[in-house]
């Protein structure tokens, strides 16, 4: 896979959520789960929520340290990030297939994997520290479903093709369509997380719908009443 270098193109609302260039302040420790919390987890990870867990200490800890996501995301880890993805599990179809591009620290791949091990996933990342992290996490988590791939999504089109694509705060629609549609199977649909701009960003993007064979888009709320805040997220199938 390609060494080459990687310059985010985040869109305004991944610049926003992670927080990255914080600086790091003791103690990085994950925090307790609400009880709103905990019963989200407990439907959302099933009899895995112990291996979320981890997932969330990892991240609280050496995802912190390695600048994956800012310090102030500590409290929030959970809410804003962990179930906020998690709650795309449900949507997924059994026993199929999702590409992640940039999944960064395994937002939403490796949350997705805990809550769907019938699941399989390819997370596609560029960024060397950040696939080594993931590789870490992967092997400690003890996660069979996943497979990692260091390379930007528009070198592996050749070799990736999956019922469900996922991203999350890479870029805007305009330019996340043309990274992400040419990894979907013929009957695959893309499953974007978005922020509030997401009518915008689709208005913006109308045309590299058409031209990547995409359907009709759809705005879905995920999470209500399970989540304090809800997902926003654009479905699309393939045409
Ligand atoms: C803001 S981070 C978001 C990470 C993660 N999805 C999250 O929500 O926490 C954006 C990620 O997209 C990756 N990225 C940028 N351009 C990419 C491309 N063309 N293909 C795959 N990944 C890309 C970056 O390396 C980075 O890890």
């Amino acid at each position: 896979m390609s060494g080459q270098q990687d310059e985010d193109q985040h869109d305004e609302h991944g610049k926003d959520l992670l927080g990255e260039h914080e600086e790091a302040q003791e103690p990085l420790e994950a925090p307790e789960l609400t009880a709103a919390e905990r019963r989200a987890a407990e439907i959302l990870f099933g009899d895995r929520l112990p291996l979320a867990e981890r997932f969330v200490e990892h991240l609280c800890s050496t995802g912190v340290e390695h600048g994956l996501l800012g310090p102030r995301e500590i409290p929030r880890m959970w809410s804003r990030h962990v179930l906020n993805c998690a709650v795309l599990g449900p949507e997924l179809p059994a026993g199929g297939t999702v590409a992640d591009v940039g999944s960064g620290a395994g937002l939403p791949g490796i949350a997705l994997a805990l809550a769907r091990p019938d699941v399989e996933f390819q997370l596609i990342e560029p960024m060397e520290r950040r696939i080594h992290w993931m590789d870490m996490v992967v092997k400690d988590l003890g996660l069979q479903n996943v497979e990692l791939i260091r390379a930007r999504a528009e070198e592996v089109t050749d070799e990736v093709m999956a019922d469900v694509v996922t991203a999350r705060a890479v870029s805007a629609l305009k330019k996340l369509l043309p990274l992400t549609a040419p990894l979907l199977a013929d009957d695959g649909e893309l499953l974007l997380l978005k922020g509030r701009s997401v009518d915008q960003e689709i208005t913006a993007a109308r045309k590299a719908f058409s031209t990547h064979r995409l359907g009709r888009p759809q705005v879905l709320h995920l999470g209500e009443g399970l989540l304090e805040e809800t997902t926003t997220v654009m479905r699309c199938p393939r045409r």
